[in-house]
């Protein structure tokens, strides 16, 4: 056969960051799980689907000694997640695969067991309204279903009723009597969440026993009655499955809300509330290997001039005073797990542009430091000799991957994963500079292979969201290294607001949005273009969501970058407050004065700079309303509206389909593809195409 000439023979690329395609080929890994012995350990891998649209997730396990590769335990078209080892190490997950011995129903996510003497994962069980999450008790044979009902069921068959009547229906209305009722890009309601206990399920009575079959496991509600108040709240299970900690969201009128602790029997549903304040919300952390203590994260609640706080507290778990935890601490911890002879916790906590584990010594609050590199650890587990930890490790030098930890000595080795790490292409320097009040700002900067003095490399300054977050970990939303393989450097600073440099830092920017957030932000800029690797005359500024809004606040009050993108971001403070999925929480510190202070869109006028505005509809954390506005007002309003024939510099990426997040591979292919062209375009002055899959 003659071969076909006309066909491009395909070219590995340098590296997946100079290639669209294969960077969102990179499987990404999520989530951690050990067995009670300490020697399986089993991830979440999400790769694309065949047809390159969808990511799917399955199960791998791997070896914690480090010695045998990773496999894949698990595999389905709709994928696996959610994975929790039983104390006899079968492991449960959840999966919306179809259920080989049911066909006829319409797939949902149910409850799914993988035996631990190997075989096949069977259906264990599975309800219409679906299975959202399970754990389970650390050293005893017991775990807990997150799973949803609708408000008005009586029980679990009533609930399957009035579900395929809505179904059959086709009715999708829900009618809310109190607030929230969108989070992130879920729409909340008619169904609430419960906190089902796992029970052995009884066989059929009469009905013929087979060789294979077993009663499906049944689920236990000991949450009855509980309405709206579990929404994002987790269930945290003693270890020995007696008792379940979580917190309870409770109203307090106006639409406003607070997190209160709850105890829960799980054999009877007994309820008490354990701790409640009207100045603190409460979150349950791991109880002790004894069953005695819970962890308790104690978030301050916040008001104008009363940034937020995060301490750790210690709560006998049948009733007692909160004892605080390191209160000195000047960080905010997430707790991990106990180490198995009660002696301390594993903890992380945003310091420094990293994340480490540290551990705290619960007799004295003393805190170590485990972890000495500039990475970010979650999702971290311990085997029950307490002397090793695993976790997930990323930075933005690579992506999350599978560590153990040496807690005694602080090592971290990577155990053998499903993917490699990805190689890069250009390097990562810590950059120091100060605010104008003379605090301290850090940034992490990403260099081009080549920048240097004769060849400075054009600069894209991005900011992050939160605003209470850190530039310390890897993301796929904002890889730099996309943009560096173009020949850009990234600016990623963390100004006021910014976690991991103390109360200090957030108090700086608190209800002060455009203040020191912007001008530290500035600050870092004019210490990085001073360099002579960077060329001052090429440049832009892009950021997502709060990073977004910063992006719009500074097209309001710089012309000094050649363009900006704008990603779901905040327009107009007095109209975002109120629509967003969560207004109780941002107008306790935005006031009708700050918000008139701050809001970007009140600059229009000054707006001279070329701008891409990119917004998803499905968006509840920003509504579309955000990005509707900011555009006409562009188009409009600003000091380069579009002209008399129409025609515009500045560009709006619209996804009728995504959220606050650009989540299918084709489309952040798009998003990158876009923003390539117009920062091109604004910045290079050169011509890039759009990417042909938008048909123009
Ligand atoms: C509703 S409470 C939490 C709001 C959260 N802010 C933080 C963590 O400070 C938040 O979602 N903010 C968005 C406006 C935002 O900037 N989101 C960022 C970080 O999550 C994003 O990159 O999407």
């Amino acid at each position: 056969m003659t071969p076909d000439t006309n066909s491009p023979t395909p070219v590995k690329p340098k590296t997946p960051f100079h290639d669209l395609d294969h960077f969102v080929a990179i499987p990404r890994l999520s989530g951690l799980a050990v067995n009670a012995d300490g020697t399986r350990l089993v991830t979440s891998v999400a790769t694309l689907n065949s047809k390159c649209n969808a990511y799917v997730s399955a199960l791998w396990e791997l070896d914690p000694e480090g010695n045998s590769p990773a496999r894949r335990i698990t595999r389905s078209a709709k994928g696996e997640s959610g994975a929790a080892f039983l104390v006899n190490g079968d492991l449960l997950f959840t999966s919306t695969r179809p259920d080989p011995e049911n066909s006829d129903e319409d797939p949902v996510s149910a409850l799914w067991k993988l035996p631990a003497q190997g075989g096949e994962a069977r259906i264990v069980h599975s309800r219409r309204g679906g299975v959202q999450g399970v754990v389970a008790a650390r050293k005893a044979d017991a775990a807990v279903v997150v799973a949803e009902v609708l408000a008005g069921s009586s029980d679990e068959k009533d609930d399957d009723e009035r579900r395929k009547a809505r179904k059959e229906a086709g009715v999708e209305a829900i009618l809310h009597t109190g607030y929230p009722v969108r989070h992130w890009d879920a729409d909340l309601g008619p169904a609430e969440p419960r906190f089902f206990v796992v029970e052995e399920g009884e066989q059929e009575a009469l009905k013929p026993a087979t060789v294979d079959e077993q009663p499906q496991l049944a689920l236990c509600n000991v949450t009855v009655g509980m309405g709206t108040s579990l929404r994002n709240n987790s269930p945290c299970i003693s270890p020995d499955g007696a008792v379940i900690i979580t917190g309870q969201t409770v109203p307090t009128g106006k639409g406003d809300q607070r997190t209160v602790l709850v105890r829960i029997d799980s054999a009877t549903g007994d309820r008490t509330v354990i701790l409640d304040s009207p100045d603190y919300d409460y979150d349950a952390g791991p109880v002790s290997p004894d069953n005695s203590t819970v962890v308790v994260v104690i978030s301050r609640r916040t008001g104008p001039t009363t940034p937020p706080d995060v301490k750790l507290g210690l709560l006998p778990v049948n009733g007692g005073p909160l004892a605080p935890l390191a209160a000195d601490w000047d960080a905010w911890p997430s707790p991990a797990a106990w180490l198995p002879d009660g002696s301390g916790l594993i903890v992380t906590a945003d310091d420094d542009g990293a994340s480490p584990v540290f551990t705290l010594d619960v007799a004295t609050g003393a805190v170590r430091r485990v972890t000495q590199d500039a990475a970010s650890y979650t999702d971290v587990v311990v085997s029950p000799d307490g002397a090793t930890a695993y976790a997930l490790r990323s930075s933005y030098e690579f992506p999350p991957e599978v560590v153990r930890i040496d807690l005694a000595s602080g090592t971290v080795t990577p155990l053998p994963g499903p993917v490699e790490r990805p190689a890069l292409s250009g390097r990562l320097e810590r950059v120091d500079t100060t605010g104008e009040d003379g605090h301290p700002v850090k940034s992490y900067l990403v260099l081009p292979a080549g920048a240097g003095g004769s060849s400075p490399a054009p600069l894209l300054l991005w900011i992050h969201g939160g605003p209470l977050g850190s530039w310390n970990a890897w993301t796929w939303r904002w890889s730099p290294w996309l943009l560096a393989a173009k020949g850009y450097a990234v600016l990623l600073p963390d100004p006021a607001l910014s976690t991991g440099y103390g109360q200090k830092m957030i108090e700086r920017g608190w209800g002060a949005w455009g203040d020191a957030p912007f001008t530290d932000i500035m600050a870092a800029t004019d210490a990085v273009v001073a360099r002579p690797d960077i060329d001052e005359s090429r440049t832009a500024a892009m950021g997502g969501s709060f990073g977004g809004y910063m992006a719009n606040w500074v097209a309001g009050h710089t012309d000094r970058f050649n363009a900006i993108v704008t990603h779901a971001s905040l327009w107009a403070l007095d109209q975002f407050g109120p629509t967003t999925d969560a207004s109780f929480y941002w107008e306790k510190e935005m006031t009708p004065e700050m918000a008139l202070a701050n809001s970007p869109h009140a600059h229009v006028e000054k707006i001279s700079t070329p701008m891409l505005v990119i917004h998803g509809d499905k968006d509840y954390r920003v509504p579309i309303g955000e990005g509707l506005r900011l555009w006409y007002e562009l188009l409009s309003k600003s000091a380069l509206p579009a002209d008399a024939n129409g025609e515009t510099d500045h560009r709006f990426l619209y996804f009728p389909d995504e959220n606050h997040w650009i989540l299918k591979p084709q489309h952040a292919k798009i998003w990158y593809g876009v923003v390539e062209h117009f920062l091109a375009r604004h910045v290079l002055g050169e011509k890039v195409e759009v990417p042909a899959e938008l048909g123009l």
